[in-house]
């Protein structure tokens, strides 16, 4: 059905336009009228670059008396990215008079010069994320044309939030929530911040500023609730990227993050069948188990007791954990289970947390299994730092050898491993596991954290009398790790050799940290002479965190806005094509649907001028956010056999998606 009979229908918002024939007639026309004429420019942008300079039409709208006329659709023409967005100026005819007739919200005391319309080009606008440089919107740049920027997406944006906001507060005013007992009252102090009202929420200054006025004042401020779909992040910087890379790179997280976070994923949600490696189904709460060593021979150098690893799920909250169970361990003394009490209370960041512990027969002998948080993809010390690179000839030799670990990296482990230790001793703990095969490295990032903490508690129970004893020797095994770290040689404590090593190839500051962690154990060595020693080099890794927290953060923004493009994305989906409906007047191409269908075809199926598929993302971004904001913002579509188009805004798009979406929901 033509488009013609579309227009017609009652709740029809869109606007036909026929485009061969209006030609004709208003290119006569436009001789006649063109002194009386509003420049098309200035509807559109805003400004026209021509006047004075040979433009014909008119330029000073102040002397408009009456809407002008219609745009002039000289020929239809595919779709293409770079058409320019189309406005109208006979849009009034089209729009309901009690919506023409609504009086304009203008807040009570508000600087703002009442007449002017949100989105005039006068008007300066504010983007609400922080930025003073970001946030102004240059009128003369005349970013609302249709280049499918990020720049002209925000200040779309801005400008559908300026309109939200005022609509919103005309729907308070509605009901009468700003009458004169309870007034909209914008304070000084935040009018001459925000001409607009725009950023009522961008400082917590701001947000200082109005709290006593909250409270104080018999006024009222109706705080705005935050419009989630107008926030989202800036597109990121790709003007120096080829187009088609465009389509890959820059508005979501980076690839390597992305496949870091995948493969942990991946190796967390692994399973086996239990019984095909004799594990059993289920102890206790955990069922699942997974084996993190595949290796078959076990040692007894760390505990005593052979030793495994298991990743198991949690049946209470769902979550993973690793459990480590010490074979043929007989519990004697039930206090030894107490000891673990103090061990659960410690969070830190560079120590493996501990949930529980419990002895089972599940695995058919006594055992005991402690559980400990699971930290996936991590690697010991041992395995990242002497594994592959010595052969166990080396290793047992002592060799000294120069394939050193760089000092910034061992600084690293330095400082965590001092922030664990000083944590475990304060508490009046012993960590007993400082050793390269029970530190995990947890992510690229050099974080590391001590693994297996209390088990020698429990297993070789005391009742802690000998914590002091244990204390120096965490100190002292710290100054064997750094030494063999430093020298890549696990036995390089032994080798007479390795401190003129570490002082050629490393600094005298890191040199003192060794030999001290290296001295007898006295009673006032302690931790805390070790941060003492290493309180600069403290500053750097803390800068590093800092800036890994801000990568990570603004990976994270590239993302914030997946979910809700997905939802619109599946409601396009429900909507378009449903063959059980190709016949249903209700449900047919001549209504809202059709609309949809269109746009759809706007979005996503845009050809170049040689008729190429145009691929591009940010135009696709661009489109469902203005859609989701429903800004008032007018498109051109145009029909597929390209006889007929349709001018609407992303507001109508909106509505005829949402009420198909209500209806397709309630059939
Ligand atoms: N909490 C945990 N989260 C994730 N993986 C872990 C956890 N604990 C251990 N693993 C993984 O399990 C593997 C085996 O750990 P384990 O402590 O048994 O090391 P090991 O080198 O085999 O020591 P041992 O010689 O004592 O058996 C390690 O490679 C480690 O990556």
């Amino acid at each position: 059905m033509s488009l013609y009979s579309d227009s017609t229908q009652p709740g029809s918002a869109a606007i036909p336009i026929v485009a061969p024939t209006a030609e004709k007639d208003s290119s006569k026309n436009s001789v006649l009228n063109s002194k009386t004429r509003t420049c098309r420019n200035l509807i559109i942008h805003g400004y026209c670059k021509y006047e004075g300079k040979g433009c014909e039409f008119k330029h000073d709208i102040s002397k408009t008396t009456s809407p002008p006329n219609g745009p002039e659709i000289t020929k239809s023409t595919k779709l293409s990215v770079n058409s320019p967005v189309f406005k109208p100026a006979n849009v009034l005819s089209t729009i309901p008079p009690e919506v023409v007739n609504a009086p304009p919200f203008i807040p009570k005391n508000n600087q703002v010069n009442p007449t002017s319309v949100p989105g005039s080009p006068q008007q300066q606008l504010f983007y609400d994320s922080g930025d003073q440089d970001m946030s102004s919107y240059d009128s003369t740049t005349g970013h609302y044309s249709s280049q499918l920027s990020s720049a002209s997406f925000l200040m779309s944006s801005v400008n559908s939030a300026s309109q939200g906001l005022n609509a919103l507060a005309n729907s308070f005013a509605s009901l009468g929530l700003n009458n004169s007992t309870t007034d909209f009252v914008v304070p000084d102090t935040l009018q001459e911040t925000s001409p607009n009202n725009m950023n009522f929420f961008s400082t917590s200054n701001q947000m200082d500023q109005m709290e006593p006025f909250l409270y104080q004042s018999q006024k009222a401020i109706l705080p705005q609730p935050l419009q989630y779909h107008l926030y989202s992040s800036p597109l990121s910087h790709v003007s120096n990227l080829h187009p088609h890379q465009k389509t890959i790179h820059a508005f979501f997280m980076s690839d390597n993050l992305r496949e870091e976070l995948q493969r942990k994923n991946d190796v967390t949600l692994r399973s086996v069948n239990a019984k095909d490696l004799n594990l059993p189904e289920e102890i206790h709460v955990y069922h699942s188990l997974y084996p993190l060593d595949f290796r078959q021979e076990k040692s007894i150098k760390n505990f005593g007791y052979p030793s495994w690893a298991y990743k198991s799920i949690c049946s209470v909250d769902g979550r993973v954990y690793s459990l480590r169970r010490i074979g043929g361990f007989r519990l004697t003394n039930e206090l030894a289970m107490s000891s673990i009490e103090n061990w659960r209370r410690i969070r830190h960041a560079n120590i493996v947390s501990i949930r529980e512990a419990f002895t089972t027969k599940a695995f058919g002998d006594h055992s005991l299994v402690v559980v400990y948080d699971y930290h996936p993809l991590s690697q010991t010390l041992f395995d990242k730092h002497f594994s592959s690179l010595h052969t166990p000839n080396q290793l047992i030799q002592g060799g000294v050898s120069g394939d050193n670990v760089p000092e910034s990296v061992l600084w690293s482990y330095i400082i965590q491993l001092t922030s664990a230790i000083k944590t475990i001793h304060s508490t009046g703990l012993a960590a007993r596991m400082i050793e390269s095969t029970k530190i995990l490295i947890t992510n690229k990032n050099s974080r590391i954290r001590v693994n297996c903490c209390g088990i020698l508690d429990m297993i070789n129970y005391d009742g802690g009398k000998n914590i002091p004893h244990y204390q120096q020797d965490d100190l002292l095994n710290f100054g064997k790790l750094i030494i063999s770290l430093a020298c890549n040689s696990l036995s390089s404590v032994h080798n007479p050799k390795s401190i003129d090593f570490i002082s050629r190839h490393y600094s005298p500051d890191f040199k003192n940290v060794t030999l001290y962690l290296l001295s007898k154990p006295s009673p006032t060595k302690s931790i805390d002479d070790v941060v003492t020693m290493i309180g600069t080099r403290i500053l750097h890794e803390i800068n590093g965190v800092h800036h890994y927290n801000d990568f990570l953060e603004s990976e994270l923004s590239q993302e914030l806005e997946n979910g809700r493009l997905v939802r619109l994305l599946c409601k396009f989906g429900f909507i378009n094509e449903r063959p059980e409906f190709d016949m249903d007047p209700s449900w047919s191409e001549t209504g809202d649907r059709y609309l949809i269908k269109l746009f759809r075809d706007y979005v996503f199926h845009q050809v170049d001028e040689h008729g190429y598929p145009v691929i591009d993302m940010s135009h696709v971004l661009v489109c469902l956010n203005k859609l989701d904001a429903g800004i008032d913002e007018r498109i051109m579509l145009v029909s597929r056999d390209e006889q007929s188009c349709l001018i609407v805004s992303y507001k109508e798009i909106k509505n005829c998606i949402d009420s198909a979406f209500r209806d397709l929901s309630r059939k």
